[in-house]
């Protein structure tokens, strides 16, 4: 099992319950009317031997005190099958309503949590607690919850029946309960224990189906086929070697405390008839009280049952509650202010100033140092360096997905830390290297970057990225669906996709990172062509391997190892930066012969 124990809840869990209360609060009503329900149905059943009691003792001996009777036990019967039909319904109503809620406000978190979140918790383990453990919560919440109020209540009522109808017959279960308690107690204890750990493995196993699935390719042109199955076995072991011990704990239990059931109603039949034939009680009173033993007894089986399953729901609910305890980028609060400005729609000037980063897994070493750079409004700067030079990064602070270490990104002045993340993202596109495409249509799949566009300002960037010229070629064309992750597309495509969104977005601040590194020659200078359309009148900052996609820019800046070791244009940079001068000779961009760049 993957070793992630500050991600996971290992102790006793109970203020999970607690933490519930608030999705519980809106439904106060049905919740009182539920209350109602589950009293009138357990004081028919509690009515119940009482009945059995008074026809018992006098004896059968008039036809009209029978019918009378049964008409009685009919009428008693359909009000408490009623009462029970109408708890049941509610409880499970009001379970799923909590659990949708539940669900959603976890789900509604997550997608507010920040990169640094994702980076230590592994997207399959949210996924299954997302599913998994929702499912635990769906099936269980009524009924655990449910179940444990109705049959603590009948126990309460049978016992109090009990003491009221024979007091000493209680003797009995005055010493046959609290080892039968312990028993339950105890194999509670060990069942959540072992329940924790089989979801932990469950939890393992989706996360590993996650990676293995959606890399399937790679697994395969890898040929670890073999190997992930492995994986997986082991993990399905894991699981049913707790299924197995939890299993052995529930038998054992149930086992010792059938014995003591039995050894308690046996008790009480003893002592009961010894009263009777010593003329102390009667049939119908020891009739009575039997019946009230046996509710007893059997709600006490069944709390212990609904012990052990308790904790298998508390930590299901532990589980998403620890999702809600991660601190969101921005709190709910801070989401739901108003914007002070209206964002301009101008060029945005930049500023980093002495920035410092840090990835927090590599604390003790500075990804970017030192980076003071100030970007002019509708300024076209380049990034270059060797890969892992801190490219990404850069545009990562810039679009706060990670906050500097130390310094400060100024835009038009302000530092974007004390900006609202949605406002400082709406003024920004991006074009990654790899453009996360969903499973839509291709025209839903732009429309992301501006829902509800225009279709004039949809047809304008799709032609704009050369969109156009491959979907006209699809068999539903701009509708077609993409499939998942956009499978059925090149990588090229995906990229102009990514391109129409930021057309479509039309930006202050313009990202392209390695935008047409998928393209080939002839629509790499075609888009080249809509790039320079798009990067008129905003501030563009773009990283590019291939220099001949940057010499335009009005400044490059080169960077090494997380440092600005150079800024200046092209033919300034030729002169001055010896690592620039090493890339533009890869590239042949260099205006020298390659014989004079060796000698220099
Ligand atoms: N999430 C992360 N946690 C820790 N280190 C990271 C993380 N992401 C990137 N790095 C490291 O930070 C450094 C800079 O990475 P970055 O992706 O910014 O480089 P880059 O210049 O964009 O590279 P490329 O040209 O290959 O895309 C690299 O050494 C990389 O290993």
């Amino acid at each position: 099992m993957a070793a992630n124990p500050w991600q996971r809840p290992t102790s006793k869990n109970w203020h999970a319950l607690f933490a519930l209360l608030p999705f519980l609060r809106p439904r106060l009503w049905l919740l009182i009317l539920y209350a109602i329900a589950l009293l009138l149905s357990a004081a028919g059943t509690l009515v119940l031997p009482q009945g059995a009691r008074y026809l018992l003792d006098p004896g059968f001996d008039n036809a009209r005190v029978l019918f009378l009777a049964s008409l009685a036990l009919l009428l008693l019967g359909i009000f408490t099958t009623a009462a029970r039909a109408a708890r049941e319904a509610l409880a499970t109503w009001i379970g799923q309503k909590v659990v949708a809620d539940l669900r959603e406000r976890v789900f509604a978190h997550a997608v507010h949590l920040p990169a640094l979140f994702y980076e230590k918790f592994r997207t399959g383990e949210v996924i299954s607690r997302l599913s998994s453990d929702v499912t635990i919560l769906r099936f269980g919440l009524a009924g655990v919850l449910g179940g444990a109020l109705q049959h603590g209540l009948t126990l309460i009522g049978s016992l109090i029946m009990m003491l009221v109808t024979a007091p000493i017959l209680v003797l009995p279960v005055v010493i046959v309960v609290p080892p039968l308690v312990w028993v339950n107690l105890r194999s509670g204890r060990l069942q959540r224990k072992y329940s924790r750990l089989e979801q932990d493995y469950l939890a393992d196993l989706s996360s590993h189906t996650e990676e293995s699935i959606n890399a399937i390719r790679t697994v395969q042109a890898l040929t670890r086929e073999n190997a992930t199955k492995d994986t997986y076995r082991a993990g399905i072991q894991g699981v049913l070697q707790q299924v197995r011990a939890r299993i052995k704990v529930q038998a054992g239990a149930s086992l010792l405390s059938g014995f003591l059931i039995f050894l308690l109603l046996a008790g009480m039949l003893y002592l009961g008839g010894w009263q009777i034939l010593h003329h102390r009680g009667s049939i119908g009173g020891l009739t009575a009280f039997l019946i009230y033993a046996m509710f007893a007894t059997s709600a006490l089986s069944s709390l212990g049952s609904l012990w052990g399953q308790l904790g298998r729901l508390l930590g299901a609910v532990e589980r998403l509650l620890a999702l809600l305890e991660q601190e969101p980028e921005e709190s709910p609060a801070q989401r739901a202010t108003e914007s002070p400005v209206t964002a301009s729609p101008s060029a945005a000037s930049l500023r980093f100033v002495q920035v410092y980063f840090s990835y927090p897994s590599r604390s003790d070493i500075a990804t970017l140092e030192n980076i003071d750079l100030t970007i002019e409004a509708g300024e076209h700067l380049a990034l270059v360096g060797a890969s892992g030079a801190g490219k990404s990064t850069f545009f990562d602070l810039l679009l706060h997905h990670y906050a500097p270490t130390r310094g400060q990104i100024l835009l038009d002045g302000q530092d974007i830390s004390q900006m609202r993340v949605h406002d400082l993202r709406q003024q920004i596109a991006i074009v990654p290297q790899h453009p996360a495409i969903f499973s839509l249509s291709v025209a839903d799949n732009i429309l992301l970057a501006k829902p509800g566009a225009p279709a004039s300002a949809l047809q304008a960037a799709m032609r704009a990225a050369r969109v156009d010229e491959f979907v006209e070629r699809l068999p539903e064309g701009m509708h077609t669906h993409v499939g998942e992750k956009g499978i059925t597309l090149s990588g090229g495509q995906r990229q102009r996709i990514a391109i129409a969104r930021a057309l479509l977005r039309n930006p202050r601040i313009l990202i392209l990172d390695e935008a047409t590194s998928a393209l080939d020659a002839e629509n790499e200078r075609l888009i080249q062509e809509a790039l320079a359309e798009l990067i008129r009148g905003r501030t563009t900052l773009v990283a590019a391997h291939r220099l001949a996609t940057i010499r335009d820019a009005d400044r490059i800046v080169v960077l090494e190892a997380g440092r600005i070791t150079a800024i200046g244009d092209h033919a300034n940079l030729l002169h001055n930066s010896a690592v620039y001068r090493h890339f533009a000779s890869l590239q042949s961009l260099d205006e020298r012969p390659l014989s004079k760049i060796a000698t220099s």
